[in-house]
């Protein structure tokens, strides 16, 4: 085919480059990220470091091999970095000293998993997140006997059956030397930082006396490693995201806010700012109404990476938040109050580094127009701000593709923020077939991201309509809270009213309108297609069908009662109000049902139920389960399994439309 004729296709992925987690030099002139990339014959997903040079543009590839290397990390004086290496049996932490040759193991562990890393300020320590394992060597590749669960908390999807040893800190010399276990809490260590001066260690844990109920009411420890001693940051209740230390030790900062009890996303996690004399706290983005968690969706791009704000001087912290589409980066004056916005067009700072001057800043940047790249934001004289990598370049050229427009929607009392996506060769006095794509969370957003998805339909003669309905996150907590309680309303008024506006501009067929989504996107897909038959075909993927067995069977079900104020066995008809499935009778359009097996957070029993309730009373149905895959299937489940996910979409809707 020729440039002009070849469309964004599902097989496109194997194409496609992943950078991510830039790491710029302290002297500026090199990036090193992280790039994903699939081995197709294994199907399997490797990560190699590549090595930018910020002056020349030169990107040299910095490691090889069929494994994940992640987390590079520079120390202070820019002579060592080290970064996290997984093979099949082991994982561990490699050192480069000056640049040369092979890197040598700091850590190596059988037992274990490295999670994260950090140099202390004077680069003499390291410290280190490690999950050992309950069981290891051959052992970990049997079934136990028999699984003595004993903890609510006790699968996670993507990860199965939880270890019962929770994730620990230790300290390792920069230079090599024996692993030296800091904390043995109950339940994991979530995050850290140095102190200023590298006389101690910040950390995250759950010490409530009833975690699993209390999940997001975690707390802040200091260990002195001079005293060895453990002391507790006083906080009212509530998440902890990360924790930062200042570079005069005088604050602790750390993400999250004081209202537990709330459904996952739905209030702000806010940068808070303790000073740590009086232990008086006070939050530095609570004017912005945005939180600072990193929620938006994408296939390529990830979401939910944690970016710790960074001091750019010892008065100046950047960050970003998620809002209303984007993820811009902004500047706080610790002295002024003054919020500056540094990246705020419609892009995503996916996450970012600086240099050790604060002038020279890498980061992962998601667009619209394009599938992620690592850029530089130069603040010397004056603002620049470049793509260092081309690494989708190629790709891009050879396909033709659009650009989403965007709409912003009246519906009720909000405006909804819309994007609609055109297929190539777009001829405004045609009719079109419309795909409403409805994304989960809820408290998660569509943004500025190269979504392949979209593109794929798009390619294939839909007119893709994506939103952001109330509840989502990104337009403040009343936007996000609107549904709690509800779940269904106001969003469903939302997606109706942004059907109805583009079927008004006239390049729409009102007969060939179909609708597909995620897990709480799958939720409302099943909602919607109960509550009216406006369209000609539904995908349901990951979905929620009823509230009530979801609380008992999902990784993190219970969360529902911070949604809902009430458990299903004390209202049921509250849950039964707001489950799809107990509409199933007024269901009539066509559904195809996709789910994971593997599915621990939106468990194939949602799929199951659904299909049963439907296929029994002889309604247009279809069950298709992926085995192996877990939630995550769309964005990163084996690549193979995902192309035929979406070419089973596009066979369910080509065939209708
Ligand atoms: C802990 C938790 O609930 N996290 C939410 C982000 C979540 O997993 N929500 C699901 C119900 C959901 O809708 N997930 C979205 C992000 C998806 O597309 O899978």
């Amino acid at each position: 085919m020729s440039k002009q004729e070849k469309y964004v296709s599902p097989e496109d992925i194997y194409d496609l480059q992943f950078p991510s987690d830039p790491q710029i030099s302290p002297d500026g002139k090199k990036v090193i990220f992280v790039k994903k990339w699939i081995h197709k014959k294994e199907q399997k997903y490797y990560s190699n470091l590549y090595s930018v040079d910020t002056v020349r543009g030169t990107v040299v590839q910095f490691t090889r091999g069929e494994q994940k290397d992640i987390k590079p990390r520079w120390n202070r004086n820019g002579k060592q970095l080290l970064f996290i290496r997984s093979t099949q049996n082991k994982s561990e932490l490699l050192s480069f000293y000056g640049g040369l040759g092979e890197p040598m193991p700091l850590i190596s562990l059988e037992d274990g998993d490295i999670q994260d890393l950090a140099f202390s300020p004077d680069d003499k320590w390291v410290a280190v997140l490690i999950q050992k394992y309950d069981v290891s060597g051959e052992d970990r590749k049997k079934e136990p006997l028999k699984r003595d669960i004993d903890r609510l908390f006790y699968r996670l999807d993507g990860e199965g059956f939880r270890q019962k040893r929770a994730v620990q800190l230790f300290i390792v010399k920069s230079r090599g030397g024996r692993l030296i276990p800091i904390t043995d809490v109950p339940r994991d260590v979530t995050d850290f930082a140095w102190n200023h001066d590298g006389t101690g260690i910040y950390y995250v844990t759950n010490d409530h006396e009833d975690p699993d109920r209390h999940m997001d009411e975690e707390s802040i420890f200091f260990y002195s490693l001079k005293e060895k001693r453990h002391v507790r940051i006083e906080k009212p209740a509530g998440p902890i995201g990360w924790v930062q230390a200042d570079p005069e030790g005088k604050y602790l900062y750390f993400a999250g806010h004081f209202k537990p009890g709330h459904s996952w996303g739905a209030v702000n996690s806010e940068i808070q700012q303790l000073h740590l004399e009086t232990g008086e706290i006070h939050s530095l983005t609570a004017s912005l109404d945005r939180t600072t968690d990193m929620v938006t969706l994408g296939d390529i791009t990830p979401s939910f990476v944690k970016q710790k704000a960074l001091f750019q001087t010892s008065e100046d912290l950047l960050f970003t938040v998620s809002s209303e589409g984007a993820n811009p980066l902004f500047k706080f004056n610790i002295l002024s109050g003054e919020i500056t916005p540094l990246l705020d067009g419609p892009e995503c700072v996916v996450s970012f580094s600086m240099s050790r001057d604060g002038k020279n800043i890498a980061v992962h940047l998601a667009q619209m127009e394009r599938p992620d790249e690592i850029w530089l934001l130069e603040l010397n004289s004056e603002k620049h701000f470049r793509r260092i990598t081309f690494l989708n370049d190629e790709y891009m050229s050879s396909i033709s593709c659009n650009v989403p427009e965007e709409y912003h929607i009246p519906s009720d009392n909000a405006v909804i923020q819309s994007w609609v996506l055109k297929p190539p060769g777009f001829n405004s006095k045609k009719k079109y077939p419309l795909l409403l794509q409805i994304h989960g969370g809820p408290r998660a957003q569509y943004g500025y991201t190269w979504f392949h998805e979209m593109q794929v339909f798009a390619a294939a003669g839909f007119v893709v309509l994506y939103t952001n309905p109330q509840g989502s996150q990104g337009y403040g907590h009343a936007f996000a809270d609107a549904i709690t309680g509800k779940w269904a309303e106001p969003a469903m008024n939302d997606l109706m009213a942004a059907v109805d506006y583009i079927l008004e501009l006239g390049f729409v067929d009102p007969e060939q309108c179909f609708v597909t989504g995620g897990s709480y996107g799958g939720y409302m897909t099943n909602w919607v297609i109960s509550h009216t038959n406006r369209f000609k075909g539904a995908v349901t993927q990951r979905s929620i069908c009823d509230l009530s067995s979801f609380f008992g069977t999902s990784d993190t079900g219970w969360d529902l009662e911070a949604d809902f104020h009430d458990v299903p066995w004390k209202n049921p008809e509250l849950y039964k109000k707001w489950s799809p499935i107990t509409y199933a009778d007024q269901i009539d359009t066509p559904l195809c049902i996709i789910h994971s097996e593997n599915d621990l957070r939106c468990p194939v029993e949602q799929a199951e139920q659904l299909f049963v309730r439907l296929k029994y009373d002889k309604k247009p149905v279809r069950l298709v389960l992926f085995p192996e895959e877990s939630h995550g299937l769309s964005r990163g489940g084996r690549p193979d399994r995902r192309v035929e996910r979406l070419k089973l979409m596009l066979e369910e809707f080509r065939v209708k439309s």
